[in-house]
């Protein structure tokens, strides 16, 4: 708690020094205020009932309006400089967060719920969540000033009654934080319900989803499950708001009794003539005031606490290690092997691998090598490992036994970032993203996003240069219904959607932007293509990738007949390799796919309709 009470001033102060000093100072003045006011009302009361002079009365008079003056502009500068600050550190907790989770270069973390679950409450750690715990302590400082002169006035006119004030604080404080740690415990409980009431949230309101939730009249039901996770919500949140009235209703009792007995106490001193009207009044108004500095310490120091408890979520995500640990520790970095141009090949030694420990092998002792220059084709059922065995090759994952090596070298050795370098991917599940045409293709090299000769080549390739010159805005266009660009703010028909096949080109036309690099994967390129697309694509494939080092994955079966070596994955095993004629001589399972692909294409092998 104290070392990230430590992280969380040492960010604040790094984002808003300036902003976080004034809120200081003004903590620092506001706090000795009310005293300032009490000590003036006893004089003024005094003085009245003494017959001071006139201008002796009017002085006092002018300082209490001035006291009340500046407390009203302290508290509107503080509120000023707090709203500066909280976007300061939003910020940088944002730029923070998000640097720490695009540094994670594997997928499994993103893959479990109970990270997602600290990664959801970490995005909550904003400066406007941090502000309790920081600057806010400011504001308990404040409070602290308040009490102590407050408490020092009673002390003077009661030194018991300042101890019972006193005493009060500890069980309303020994309260508030144990509510709070009880709230911490119950919003870890509830995120998941949160994040799935979200899921629905979207799933609902998204495009993509759209069409099935309409035909398939998945409306209702969704409605349902995502009011249901919200019920879960609440009844958590209930229970706390519960357990926070039942408190509250015990400390306001304990505040009134006490109250009560002073009032008491300096009334019957009046009568006995122990105290002066000024002192009964500056002694009422200590009370209440050293009470209502009680409540806000309280509560400032509880909430302070439960920021800490979501800002601890925070720390954690920022100060995990890389996912995808290299075997050499951190100071033999600098001795890590250097990624060089491929010269020999690629190969997957002996590699095992399930996505953890509670799931059944992927793969299952892979033996297998793309060598420099030369295009492998992967064919397999459904499920049989070929996207885990790409996602292998890139570092998505490490092999749970075995080694896929680059040249000899182990991909664990080396920095993935400068290994995903020399790769060009297209995915089966590619990206579509809603940026304009240009982007979505120039994204696939960063170097050249402004570079538009190069975006429109790598179109060219993927042929999808003519449907996008045919756009609107030809390469500016945005390919998204959900945004609009300053060219087409005032057209409510802005963004353009293209078809699945479009999409699909775009993609490869990003994968080519990549295609000077040493290992070019193609994971199931044409598989929203129509025929002719198809044919087109592959044959300016086949060009590309001649003399290439490339690994195609497709389940169309004409279209890796050309490849320099074929690789049959079954269950997580190569069961065959070779050639297509080598493999359809054989009565393997290659020949038995490529017979039943070629048996749909021949009129006689065609059922006759009864
Ligand atoms: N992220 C994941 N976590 C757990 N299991 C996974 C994950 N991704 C894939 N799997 C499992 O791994 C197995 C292999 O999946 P993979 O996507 O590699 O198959 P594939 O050969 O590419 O299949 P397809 O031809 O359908 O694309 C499947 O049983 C799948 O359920």
């Amino acid at each position: 708690m104290i070392r990230d009470l430590g992280a969380a001033w040492r960010l604040t102060w790094r984002a808003g020094p300036w902003s976080a000093s004034g809120q200081l100072l003004c903590a620092i003045v506001g706090g000795l205020l009310p005293a300032c006011g009490v000590w003036l009302t006893k004089l003024i009361m005094d003085g009245i009932a003494t017959g001071r002079s006139g201008a002796e009365l009017f002085t006092w008079s002018a300082g209490l309006a001035a006291v009340g003056l500046t407390g009203a502009a302290l508290s509107e500068f503080t509120r000023y400089l707090r709203g500066q600050l909280s976007r300061k550190v939003d910020r940088l907790v944002q730029a923070r967060l998000y640097a720490a989770v695009c540094s994670f270069q594997g997928l499994s973390r993103f893959e479990d719920p109970r990270f997602r679950d600290r990664l959801q409450l970490a995005t909550q750690a904003g400066g406007g969540l941090l502000e309790p715990a920081t600057t806010g302590l400011f504001t308990l400082g404040g409070s602290v000033i308040t009490l102590v002169s407050l408490l020092a006035t009673i002390f003077v006119l009661s030194p018991a009654m300042a101890g019972l004030v006193l005493l009060a604080a500890v069980p309303s404080l020994l309260a508030q934080m144990a509510l709070r740690k009880r709230w911490a415990g119950a919003i870890l409980e509830i995120t998941p319900a949160n994040r799935r009431h979200l899921f629905y949230t979207s799933l609902i309101t998204d495009v993509p989803a759209a069409k099935e939730i309409r035909l398939l009249g998945l409306g209702a039901f969704l409605r349902r499950r995502l009011l249901g996770e919200l019920d879960t919500v609440h009844a958590g949140e209930r229970r706390i708001d519960r357990q926070e009235f039942g408190t509250q209703i015990l400390l306001s009792v304990l505040g009134g009794a006490i109250a009560g007995a002073g009032l008491i106490w300096a009334i019957q001193g009046a009568a006995d003539g122990r105290l002066s009207i000024g002192d009964v009044s500056a002694f009422i108004a200590a009370v209440a005031g050293a009470q209502q500095s009680l409540v806000s310490l309280v509560s400032a120091i509880a909430n302070a606490y439960q920021a800490l408890l979501t800002f601890a979520h925070y720390c954690y995500v920022t100060s995990l290690p890389d996912d995808l640990p290299s075997p050499a520790p951190r100071s033999e970095r600098a001795m890590r092997p250097v990624m060089r141009p491929l010269r020999e090949g690629i190969e997957l030694r002996d590699v095992w691998f399930r996505y953890d420990e509670a799931h059944p092998w992927v793969l299952r002792g892979v033996n297998l090598t793309i060598p420099y220059g030369r295009s492998v084709a992967l064919v397999g059922l459904n499920g049989a490992g070929k996207s885990t065995l790409v996602k292998l090759l890139c570092r998505f994952y490490d092999p749970t036994r075995g080694a896929v090596l680059w040249d000899g070298i182990d991909i664990r050795e080396v920095d993935p970032a400068e290994l995903r370098d020399r790769v060009g991917v297209l995915f089966q599940d590619f990206m579509s993203y809603d940026l304009t045409a240009a982007e979505n293709v120039g994204l696939g090299d960063l170097s050249a996003l402004d570079d538009r000769t190069r975006i429109e080549r790598a179109a060219h390739e993927a042929m999808i240069h003519t449907s996008i010159e045919a756009l609107p805005h030809g390469y500016e266009t945005l390919l998204s219904r959900i945004f609009t660009t300053e060219q087409d703010k005032d057209d409510p028909t802005t963004g353009v959607i293209f078809s699945g096949g479009q999409w699909q080109r775009l993609a490869l036309a990003r994968t080519l932007m990549r295609a000077d690099r040493d290992l070019l994967i193609l994971d199931e390129p044409s598989a929203g293509l129509d025929a002719q697309a198809e044919h087109e694509v592959h044959a300016g494939l086949r060009r590309h990738r001649e003399g290439r080092t490339s690994l195609l994955i497709s389940h169309r079966l004409g279209a890796v007949r050309d490849a320099d070596q074929i690789v049959v994955l079954s269950n997580g095993s190569v069961v065959e390799r070779g050639t297509h004629d080598e493999l359809t001589a054989t009565d393997g399972v290659y020949a038995g796919l490529f017979a039943i692909q070629a048996s749909g294409y021949r009129a006689s092998d065609v059922p006759a309709s009864p």
